[in-house]
């Protein structure tokens, strides 16, 4: 179980996370939703400790991991994709996705470049993902949606406990939404528990089994999608959003 308590993050005066809690139960699907400028991704980042949290408490499976640096919170079994893929320049698909997860601290950058044992890994994940057929493309040449499967597959060779999408939808088109939604379900379904941010409400509601909702950085509502739906804060949260846009 992932344990997120009272986690703030302030950027000079702005407070991007103020004072989060919630938990993403372990096997279970759980999204961070909210309107733009949240916190969710700011939420993210400490939680993968990309970014030092201000204050507050992150706990994988009852250990501390806000202390722990990047590569060591991967190592602890928790990783996490980004919202812009990190797809890595002149390499194959195959390549960044055994290189991706191999780069746990600047020793790794030494080690022999891919095992066979990695490689039949890696195979076995793309096939998951149904992309072996570009297993030998140059990243650069991917389509966006093609990257986001890379990306996933990259996640996948660390052997995480726990996966932290960061807007899987974001920019597919329906059918790779389909795909992605698929993918997600069968991964949960065999034990991984998984921590999604997205706007896509449709595969929140179709996916989560709680939602947590944030607004000006705070967990405003926290329940399964049909309660979250049904919240007036929740409401207010995202009309509140939308009338401000409009203005
Ligand atoms: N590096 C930063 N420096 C300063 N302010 C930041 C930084 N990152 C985020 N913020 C601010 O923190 C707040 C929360 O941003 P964040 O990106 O976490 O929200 P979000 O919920 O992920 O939004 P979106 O759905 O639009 O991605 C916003 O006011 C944002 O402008």
């Amino acid at each position: 179980m992932l344990e997120v308590r009272s986690l703030s993050k302030h950027f000079g005066g702005i407070q991007a996370v103020d004072k989060c809690s919630f938990v993403a139960e372990r096997g279970k699907i759980t999204a961070l939703i909210g309107p733009n400028g949240a916190g969710k991704t700011t939420a993210f980042n400490c939680i993968s400790r990309t970014m030092a949290p201000s204050a507050g408490e992150i706990r994988l499976d009852g250990r501390r991991i806000d202390t722990l640096r990047p590569y060591q919170v991967t190592a602890a079994g928790l990783s996490r994709t980004f919202q812009i893929s990190r797809n890595l320049a002149d390499m194959t698909v195959l390549e960044n996705v055994i290189c991706q997860s191999k780069i746990h601290g600047w020793r790794d950058l030494f080690r022999p470049a891919m095992s066979a044992e990695e490689i039949d890994k890696a195979f076995g994940i793309l096939e998951f993902l149904g992309i072996t057929r570009i297993a030998n493309e140059d990243g650069s040449n991917l389509s966006y949606g093609q990257k986001k499967l890379m990306d996933l597959a990259a996640l996948l060779m660390s052997d995480p406990k726990i996966i932290l999408l960061d807007e899987p939808a974001g920019g597919v088109n329906p059918t790779l939404l389909e795909e992605i939604i698929g993918h997600i379900r069968k991964l949960n379904e065999q034990g991984l528990t998984v921590l999604i941010v997205e706007h896509n409400m449709d595969l929140i509601m179709r996916l989560s089994h709680r939602v947590v909702v944030m607004a000006h950085g705070r967990v405003i509502a926290d329940g399964t999608p049909d309660e979250v739906r049904e919240n007036p804060d929740v409401l207010d949260a995202y009309l509140g959003g939308a009338l401000e846009e409009a203005a």
